[in-house]
């Protein structure tokens, strides 16, 4: 098989307070996969999104991107591959302009002039943000500034989109809309989330992450129908919500093939 985009093998960490976090993560994605990381609070799950682009260093094991480790030597260009979209849009939108935050992280790869601003119009254009160029980002709605911090990420071509929560706090629309948006991204992606029918709306294949270990690995639909696992790692689908039901509304959509 071809080399991940992702390989984390053996990822173990425990935090200066000496709380141990992770004892011993692998995880294998591959180019153009969507795989929800799913799990309860406390399960581990952001500490290993920080290991993926070094903001923490192993304790033991390791990750690479695309084969390349990710290790102090290579942190500048693990960034560029690794795109991690933060919970909180207000993290990462910090310039006068959306346009100015869009092209914040490409000018600073030394991208210039008709290149800078083909990509920002392309990333804007993913998330449907394109008439918002020029408003100040703190003036935008909470789902528009996490479109455009998701736009920030895309306008540095990564290899891999990881993103934090990013249904959180998204009123039923956004949400739709935001799932709209990431299913017709043509990148490969690791999404953290307690939302389960969204995990199931985007992701193929969903990772449970319990106590700091892999618990499960499994195609989505299948993991979701396991009510001992979801109960066993505090995992819970909305009140009647049948993972049948939402599959075939799927499969009945005007927009699905066949
Ligand atoms: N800076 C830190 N120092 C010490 N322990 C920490 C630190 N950050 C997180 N932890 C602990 O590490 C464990 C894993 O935390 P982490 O934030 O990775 O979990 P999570 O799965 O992302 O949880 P949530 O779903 O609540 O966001 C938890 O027990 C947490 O208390």
């Amino acid at each position: 098989m071809s080399t991940p985009v992702l390989d984390v093998r053996g990822l173990a960490f425990a935090y200066p307070d000496g709380h141990q976090a992770l004892f011993g993560v692998d995880l294998h994605v591959h180019a153009g996969e969507r795989v929800a990381l799913l799990g309860p609070n406390g399960a581990g799950k952001t500490t290993l999104v920080l290991h993926l682009n070094g903001i923490l260093e192993a304790g033991a094991g390791s990750v690479a991107v695309s084969g390349l480790p990710v290790e102090p030597a290579n942190h500048l260009e693990i960034r560029r591959r690794v795109g991690i979209v933060f919970q909180d849009p207000d993290d990462q939108l910090f310039m006068p302009t959306v346009r100015d935050d869009v092209a914040f992280g490409p000018a600073n790869l030394g991208i210039r002039g008709d290149a800078l601003d083909t990509r920002v119009a392309a990333a804007l254009d993913a998330v449907g943000m394109s008439e918002f160029a020029e408003r100040p980002p703190h003036h935008l709605s909470f789902g528009q500034r996490r479109r455009v911090a998701i736009a920030t990420v895309l306008a540095m071509d990564p290899e891999i989109l990881v993103l934090d929560e990013p249904s959180s706090n998204l009123d039923p629309t956004a949400r739709r809309e935001l799932a709209e948006l990431l299913t017709a991204l043509d990148v490969t992606l690791l999404m953290v989330t307690h939302d389960l029918p969204f995990a199931l709306e985007l992701c193929e294949r969903s990772v449970v992450l319990s106590g700091g270990v892999v618990a499960a690995d499994r195609p989505t639909a299948e993991l979701l129908s396991d009510a001992a696992l979801l109960h066993e790692h505090r995992l819970e689908l909305p009140w009647g919500f049948s993972v049948e039901a939402a599959l075939r509304s799927a499969r009945d959509r005007p927009d699905q093939p066949g």
